[in-house]
């Protein structure tokens, strides 16, 4: 068995740069960005008013001031003149400032009457103007690779960027295997039980971008699973679930390496998870999950999210883990590294009582991952731990 850090990094060896594509801005949520954007302008592109009211001269904001009003400036509709001593602009905001200002007051600090404005309030230090570039220049950077959020797209939109280079999503096939497994929806046996784990690694694989590829349940023979595997040709990865462990309806190694499969390493010192097995297939990566649908999740986690996301142009790192105060006693680990189904709130970490890794409802309870390395010792409440949040 290899440690999780050493499949890890034997994942990261075998995974593929996906190419990059050019996308349309509106398209660009969650993808990865592949090289630098550069600002075409800057923002705001001119001296801008923050606020709706009258722009006079610096030396003209004090209280008592009587200005005469010569024009209007709004968003999209500047005024060209300057303004000089004794005069104001009527002000927007969003608006450009007309040379000579240097103050915007704000309208409840004003009153008008006719052609007049007189200020009655106390403007203030704050000149309520927005500088040129105040918010980024020409040719400032947003830095790739990076996973554009929604704030990215508003940044790249105001850089005046419309198309973004891209890694193209890896396509993931999935393949549940088993005879006793139906799908979500249909009648099962009285010996089946519903293909869980399919979907919650559909969820994990949509969650980084990736482009999940739902394939049939192959059944446990040889011909059901050689035709899955025809099936996912095509994919960037291959994730088959079950199949994985020792029993005789254990077939995935087998069936997988007569296709071709070059296995890089089988079983993991983990628990859950022990059973993993990783090699390429054809052009893709092939990951080979065990059944338990807690470990299958688990290994989704550690594993394939790492390396979707290195696929994708990421850097190549671990499932992220905060540090968190144990709230209970926790008993020695052994030879595999544990990784607890755990409550974490505020900075404080509760691992379930049951961590049997068929329950999914206890998986759905829980936020985060207790990291037990091998051997550790037995801790106790008020030690600092690893957690691996989970989404
Ligand atoms: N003698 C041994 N038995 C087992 C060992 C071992 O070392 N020696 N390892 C155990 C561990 S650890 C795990 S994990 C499981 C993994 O086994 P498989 O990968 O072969 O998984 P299956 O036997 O096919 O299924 C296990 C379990 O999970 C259910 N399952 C499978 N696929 C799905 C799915 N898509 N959705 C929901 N549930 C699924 C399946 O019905 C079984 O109940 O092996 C242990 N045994
Ligand atoms: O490793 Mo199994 O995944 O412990 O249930």
């Amino acid at each position: 068995m290899i440690t999780v850090d050493e499949a890890l990094s034997q994942l990261f060896a075998l995974a593929q740069a996906m190419p990059s594509e050019t996308v349309p801005l509106r398209d660009a949520r969650g993808r990865v960005m592949l090289s630098d954007a550069v600002a075409r302008r800057s923002q705001p592109p001119f001296a801008a008013s923050a606020m709706d009211g009258y722009g006079v001269t610096a030396g003209a904001a004090v209280p008592g001031a009587r200005l005469e009003v010569i024009g209007e400036a709004a968003a999209g509709h500047s005024f060209d003149g300057p303004v000089g001593a004794g005069q104001a602009v009527r002000i927007f905001t969003g608006a450009p400032v007309p040379d000579g200002v240097g103050h915007v007051v704000l309208q409840e600090d004003c009153t008008r009457d006719g052609p007049h404005v007189t200020i009655t309030g106390t403007p203030g230090d704050n000149t309520n103007i927005r500088p040129a570039g105040g918010d980024f220049s020409v040719g400032d950077r947003l830095s790739a690779p990076r996973r554009l959020t929604p704030a990215d797209m508003a940044l790249l939109a105001s850089m005046n960027i419309a198309h973004v280079p891209v890694a193209r999503r890896p396509v993931v096939a999935l393949i549940s295997t088993g005879d006793e497994l139906v799908m979500p929806g249909e009648e099962p046996g009285p010996d089946q039980i519903i293909a869980s784990n399919t979907f919650g690694l559909l969820g994990l694989i949509q969650e980084v971008g990736a482009e999940p590829r739902l394939l049939p349940i192959a059944r446990d023979t040889d011909a059901s699973l050689h035709m899955a595997l025809e099936l996912a040709q095509g994919a960037d990865v291959v994730v088959t679930i079950g199949g994985a462990s020792v029993g005789d309806h254990d077939i995935v190694a087998r069936v997988a390496e007569e296709t071709g499969m070059q296995r890089a390493f089988y079983k993991i010192a983990m628990r859950p998870g022990k059973p993993l097995m990783a090699g390429r297939i054809g052009d893709a990566l092939m990951l080979g999950l065990p059944g338990n649908p807690v470990s299958a999740m688990v290994c989704g986690h550690l594993f394939l999210l790492p390396v979707l996301r290195a696929m994708t142009g990421l850097p190549a790192a671990p499932a992220p883990r905060v540090q968190a105060v144990l709230a209970t006693d926790v008993a020695a680990n052994g030879p595999r590294e544990h990784y607890m189904r755990a409550k974490l709130v505020d900075g404080t970490v509760t691992p379930f009582d049951r961590q049997d890794s068929s329950l999914l409802s206890i998986l759905s309870d829980a936020n985060g991952l207790l990291v037990r390395p091998i051997d550790d010792g037995a801790r106790q409440a008020g030690e600092t731990v690893d957690v691996v949040p989970l989404f």
